[in-house]
């Protein structure tokens, strides 16, 4: 469904672009709200990504998008995993990347994923466990690690799509640059391997933002210069933006790889990179099924079976996702608000959008939703998660769409509810 045949593809994939007759398919087959996930398109954009930067090791970020499918295909591709949580770091054990690939990012990690993940650097001793506190690594010292350690440095730069998702300045990630020396001291110390450094500015990093960037990678490559420990790697982090809206232009890949070679000048450690939203968001949409048509005070509003609790990102941080109305397009064009089924008023996907004029039963389909998209779903209203469709030699099912009893299995599994 992807529409060029290079293996790297055009660095932006408009929503446009997508069949509407195959998507109107997949609709009817597997129901809505449904996501749709193109695995040549995954592959497509971490090929783009990984000739930009040829010397680099790929960490996809598993936060994005942690769906088996998803995994396997980046782990094909060549790609490594970077897991926020024990639970991301059992489902890229199972997905099949070795432990070398696999780099464990704990932020104030509770007990239980400290003690998975201690278990497994002690089973696959290639694993990396990245920490951003000291208490971090005086507790996984008393657990008795003795593996891989990279330390994460709290760079006092952030950047990224807004406020909500600057993780570099006034943000709980990390040790501040000016204390990473001697913590790395601790960390070998306690007899751990010290082998890198890491940090991340943000998510959704902007053309605008190279400046950002570059003063991150450079506060790295500054602690790089001065610790006396052999590094084997810089992880720069992941936040490499993609357009949302049709005026936005692509994030200039080769200035970016440009700005990091040169601020890494003189550092003798491979360069690594662990982005999510790049290798998936345009990946994947959302379909949704319009159920209501109203007019409030002069504004179209169309209900829909999808809101956020499928896809929170409009409601959480006000970001936009191009909709596109999979209707005959021959009616009059009118501003409609896209609103789901939740009894919350931020539970909108978009507003004032110039759609056709919506009717009951019109499909749409909502853009760049393969990341943060079926990862950010909830039960909220008792509301069952939605279904998810890989798109590779053909339609697959590889999240079926969850029932009532999914919703509720976890507080009384002798409980039957009532037949309706
Ligand atoms: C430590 C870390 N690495 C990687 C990522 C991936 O970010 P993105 O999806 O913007 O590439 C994040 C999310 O912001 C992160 O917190
Ligand atoms: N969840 C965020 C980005 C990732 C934040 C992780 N540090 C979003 O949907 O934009």
């Amino acid at each position: 469904m992807n529409g060029d045949g290079d293996t790297a593809g055009p660095s932006v994939r408009r929503l446009s672009e997508w069949n509407a007759d195959d998507l109107r398919a997949l609709a009817a087959e597997y129901g809505t709200p449904l996501y749709v996930d193109d695995l040549e398109r995954v592959r497509a954009n971490h090929a783009r990504l990984a000739g930009a930067f040829p010397d680099a090791e790929v960490l996809f970020a598993v936060k994005a998008n942690a769906g088996r499918h998803v995994l396997r295909a980046l782990r094909d591709a060549g790609a490594g995993a970077e897991c926020a949580s024990a639970g991301e770091l059992a489902r890229a054990l199972d997905a099949g990347f070795a432990a070398g690939e696999i780099h464990y990012t704990a932020v104030n990690p509770p007990a239980e994923d400290l003690d998975y993940a201690v278990d497994v650097a002690a089973a696959h001793p290639a694993l990396t466990v990245t920490a951003g506190a000291r208490d971090t690594v005086e507790r996984l010292a008393e657990r008795g690690f003795a593996g891989r350690f990279c330390l994460r440095v709290h760079p006092g730069v952030g950047a990224g799509h807004s406020e909500s998702v600057s993780t570099g300045k006034d943000a709980k990630f990390g040790v501040p640059a000016d204390e990473a020396s001697e913590v790395l001291n601790t960390a070998a110390d306690h007899g751990f391997d010290v082998v890198g450094l890491h940090a991340h500015a943000g998510s959704g990093i902007t053309n605008d933002q190279l400046d950002d960037h570059e003063r991150v990678v450079s506060t790295l490559a500054d602690v790089a210069r001065e610790t006396t420990h052999n590094l084997e790697f810089v992880d720069v982090g992941g936040g490499f933006g993609v357009p949302y809206r049709e005026s936005e232009d692509p994030l200039d890949l080769a200035a970016v790889a440009e700005r990091t070679r040169d601020a890494l000048t003189d550092v003798d450690a491979t360069l690594t990179i662990e982005p999510g939203r790049y290798l998936v968001a345009d990946a994947g949409v959302l379909l949704t099924e319009v159920n209501t048509v109203k007019r409030v005070s002069g504004s179209v509003i169309a209900g829909a079976d999808a809101g956020m609790t499928t896809l929170v990102r409009p409601a959480m941080y006000g970001s936009y996702h191009p909709i596109r109305s999979l209707a005959d397009d021959d009616r009059a064009t009118e501003e409609v608000s896209v609103v789901g089924p939740v009894c919350e008023s931020t539970d909108v996907l978009g507003e004032a959008r110039a759609l056709p004029a919506p009717e009951r039963g019109d499909l749409l389909a909502v853009g760049n939703a393969g990341a943060y998209g079926v990862e950010m779903a909830s039960n909220y209203n008792s509301r069952p998660r939605p279904a998810v469709v890989a798109l590779d030699d053909g339609p697959e099912l590889v999240r079926r769409r969850e029932t009532l009893a999914d919703v509720t299995h976890a507080e009384d599994t002798a409980h039957t509810y009532p037949d309706p």
